[in-house]
């Protein structure tokens, strides 16, 4: 692992979060992005080398959705930064932790993902992302 790439927080309303995001943290979004394989609409502050994705639902069946539905919202996962995204799941499957995809999957801000159960880390949902070179 490199570092923490992001924090995902998972929003009701992402306008009204970036407004007050960009009030708390003194910034503006750089970037918004849909990724319409999770059903989410993403938008990114960066601080310094980490980030912040704000990660709103756009259907029902979104992983965001069911998160808010059940715990309200808040933070929703943490990303780390790996080099070789398909080394790292090997060694993680191998570690015995459960990976919630198998292969890696195009992410937003130029990544491929993948997601570690949060079952297997403490109750933490963990994201792995790569930069697509
Ligand atoms: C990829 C684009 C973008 C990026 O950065 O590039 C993103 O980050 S997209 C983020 C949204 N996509 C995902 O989260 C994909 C991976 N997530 C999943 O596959 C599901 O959300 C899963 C399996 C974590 C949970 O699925 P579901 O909610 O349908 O199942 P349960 O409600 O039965 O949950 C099982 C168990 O896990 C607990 N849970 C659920 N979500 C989280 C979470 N974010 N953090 C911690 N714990 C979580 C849930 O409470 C259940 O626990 P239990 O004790 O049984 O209540
Ligand atoms: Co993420």
């Amino acid at each position: 692992m490199k570092n923490v790439e992001h924090i995902g927080i998972a929003v009701s309303d992402l306008s009204a979060a970036e407004k007050l995001y960009s009030a708390l943290l003194n910034t503006i979004p750089y970037k918004r992005e849909a990724v319409e394989s999770e059903q989410v609409t993403t938008s990114f502050f960066k601080i310094n080398q980490t980030k912040i994705e704000l990660l709103e639902a756009t259907g029902p069946d979104s992983a965001i959705a069911r998160f808010i539905e059940k715990k309200g919202e808040g933070i929703h996962h943490i990303a780390f930064e790996v080099e070789d995204i398909v080394a790292e799941m090997e060694r993680l499957r191998n570690a015995g932790f459960t990976l919630l995809n198998e292969t890696p999957k195009r992410g937003a801000d130029n990544k491929l993902v993948c997601f570690v159960h949060p079952k297997s880390a403490n109750g933490v949902l963990i994201e792995l992302c790569q930069e697509i070179r």
